[in-house]
């Protein structure tokens, strides 16, 4: 079984990914960390000296090639990974997968951002709170679409770790 977290920058992917999967005694792997030893760079070095469309085709070859080889993984990708180049579709078809939404409020993803917006290129240049505010709420509603075709789908504002975990495992199981 894959267990792929889906969800929008700092709905917890990547922090309740690490936790499900050793829980579970799954491998863990965060599909931005697996970039990012693969291709020897940083994200938002990658962003910076090829440019995004490079960045998503690398996305979708890393996450094709994840979902063909391994097995008992839990696998967090990146906040855009499930909207671009019909990977969703993919994710949706591939064998012995399930897929969660992480959703999370507006206000939860601004305050969880607002201090961690430099290691993300889309949002390391906005400055204001409210400008955030204004792209984070724009940028949800276009990637929703994608993010609501998930098997599942859990709530994550007011929630430690571990019981958003827990809920995951009662969901999955
Ligand atoms: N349930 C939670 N409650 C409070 N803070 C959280 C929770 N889940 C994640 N965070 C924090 O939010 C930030 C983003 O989490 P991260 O796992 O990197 O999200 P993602 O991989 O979805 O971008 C981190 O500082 C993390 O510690
Ligand atoms: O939403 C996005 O398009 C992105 C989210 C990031 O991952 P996190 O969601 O783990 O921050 C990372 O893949 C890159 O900065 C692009
Ligand atoms: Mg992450």
């Amino acid at each position: 079984m894959i267990l792929i977290l889906i969800g929008y920058m700092a709905s917890g992917k990547s922090t309740l990914g690490r936790i499900l999967a050793k829980k579970l005694n799954y491998e863990f792997l965060d599909l931005d960390d697996y970039i990012e030893t693969n291709e020897k760079s940083t994200i938002s070095d990658i962003f910076k000296t090829d440019g995004e469309i490079y960045f998503r085709k690398k996305e979708t070859h890393y996450l094709r090639e994840l979902l063909e080889s391994k097995n008992n993984l839990v696998l967090s990708l990146g906040g855009g990974t499930p909207c671009y180049s019909n990977n969703m579709e993919l994710i949706l078809s591939a064998n012995h997968t399930k897929s969660i939404y992480l959703k999370a409020s507006i206000p939860t993803l601004i305050t969880r951002l607002k201090n961690e917006k430099s290691k993300r290129p889309l949002i390391a240049h906005i400055e204001t709170d409210e400008l955030l505010a204004e792209f984070i709420g724009k940028h949800l509603f276009e990637r929703s679409q994608f993010y609501s075709l998930a098997n599942t789908t859990v709530t994550t504002d007011n929630k430690t770790e571990s019981h958003i975990v827990e809920e995951l495992i009662l969901q999955l199981f």
